[in-house]
């Protein structure tokens, strides 16, 4: 049995349609999380389940029962709502708005029970606002009273729970706290959710719901749904999608587009590894410059930075020393580059060879963070070599910011002008 059935949903305001064939299901204990840009209709499809604003067209049933069927006290026994925002009139207390939650079960003349008092108090624990109890709900902070909210949804003990970007007023560590909590306490209950954060979606959901343009434009598992295509197609924006170490999901890495500095024109070689070079290459790449990286090894964290940027890496297979072949691949690369970036990355016998061939291209290199100490594990060659290209007058750099300018100043120039390259 479906805790959830959608069918044909169509939802207008007016003459504007906010949602348009809107159809899903959601198996009891599965966590939803409804993702999509300002303005999507998300709200509207978490109002149109709860019977907030009436659909123009379509069915909903939660356990095989179909909405427009239920009574308010009826609905309110399967499905409880925690709203983006709510503006409480009266000077309720805490206890008093978490009790609220009970009031579906409650009868008409009875009042609470010993047992609603209970689960009232245990709600009130797992949100962390039992000390709050006895204080007005107007006179705690806006992540305080979202969790009230959550106390009152938890205490209502749903076997739907909407949530509307429940968790956006919260700081980190609740945020990670209560859906913890919400997925532990409602194990058996199916829970709905709207979020702006992509990668708290990514880890908390089972199924990924991507709306774009009133419709669903993708509906599966975060891995399905959560890719660079998908977010380009329906934000608008290029990002980094990589798998989370620990938890296999899928995780988000914005690329920002930073302030132009140098020409578009400018080639740089970014010799790194180990990761010490994904962030320059990004905001390298993203600022429109040509870049080329490598010898990497195919499982560098920073070739696939490269490869998922479309940047031209020289690889070889794990474990391999660097070939001859990739030796004159990258000599062609460092001929052609107006700049070369040296980052400070871990150097052994297996990658030696790319500070090898700088010799011969000494006016060019720029090296880039290396004032924690030089990754020597090539037994002092590398040391001696970077030394080498420090006497020379490499420049170095200790700083994003202090690259940006570098880039965008005279200074590239000059040293352009002074390695022979045509600006
Ligand atoms: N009461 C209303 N009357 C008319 N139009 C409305 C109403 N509420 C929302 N809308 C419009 O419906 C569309 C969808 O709004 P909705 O709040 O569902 O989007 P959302 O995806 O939740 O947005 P956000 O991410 O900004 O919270 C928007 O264009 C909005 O302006």
């Amino acid at each position: 049995m479906k805790a959830v059935e959608i069918t044909g949903l169509d939802v207008r305001y007016g003459a504007a349609r906010i949602l348009e064939e809107i159809a899903f299901s959601a198996e009891q204990g599965e966590m939803i999380g409804i993702v999509g840009p300002n303005g999507s209709g998300k709200t509207t499809l978490l109002k149109a389940m709860s019977r907030i604003v009436t659909p123009e067209s379509g069915e909903i049933y939660y356990n095989n029962q179909d909405m427009a069927d239920l009574t308010f006290r009826q609905l309110a026994r399967e499905v409880a709502v925690v709203p983006q925002e709510i503006a409480i009139q009266f000077d309720y207390t805490v206890r008093e708005i978490v009790t609220m939650g009970r009031h579906p079960f409650i009868g008409r003349f009875a009042s609470e029970s010993r047992e609603d008092h209970a689960i009232c108090t245990r709600a009130m624990k797992l949100a962390s606002v039992d000390h709050l109890a006895e204080t007005s709900v107007n006179a705690i902070s806006g992540g305080e009273r979202q969790r009230v909210l959550i106390a009152r949804a938890l205490a209502q003990e749903p076997k739907v729970l909407l949530l509307d970007e429940a968790t956006s007023n919260l700081d980190i560590s609740h945020q990670i706290e209560i859906l913890s909590i919400i997925r532990r306490e409602t194990v058996r209950a199916s829970i709905i959710s709207v979020f702006h954060d992509l990668n708290l979606a990514s880890s908390y959901c089972d199924r990924i719901l991507l709306l774009k343009d009133r419709q669903i434009h993708a509906m599966g598992p975060p891995a399905e749904v959560l890719t660079r295509e998908n977010i380009r197609a329906v934000y608008g924006v290029d990002v980094i999608v990589r798998k989370h170490p620990l938890t296999g999901r899928p995780y988000i890495l914005l690329m920002y587009d930073h302030e132009r500095g140098a020409p578009q024109s400018t080639r740089i070689h970014i010799l790194c590894g180990g990761g010490t070079g994904s962030e320059l290459m990004q905001t390298l790449h993203a600022q429109g410059m040509q870049i080329t990286t490598g010898v990497l090894n195919i499982l560098d964290s920073d070739y696939l930075t490269a490869k998922e940027l479309g940047i031209m890496v020289i690889s070889e297979p794990p474990f391999s020393p660097i070939s001859e072949e990739s030796v004159s691949i990258l000599k062609r690369c460092l001929t052609e580059a107006d700049l070369i970036i040296l980052l400070n990355m871990p150097i052994g016998r297996g990658n030696i060879e790319n500070i090898r061939v700088l010799n011969g291209y000494k006016e060019k290199v720029v090296m880039y963070g290396m004032d924690s100490g030089i990754q020597d594990y090539s037994g002092g060659e590398a040391t001696r070599l970077i030394t080498d290209l420090c006497g020379c007058g490499a420049l170095r750099i200790e700083s994003i910011q202090e690259m940006q300018s570098f880039l965008s100043s005279k200074r590239l120039h000059e040293k352009k002008d002074k390695s022979g390259m045509i600006i």
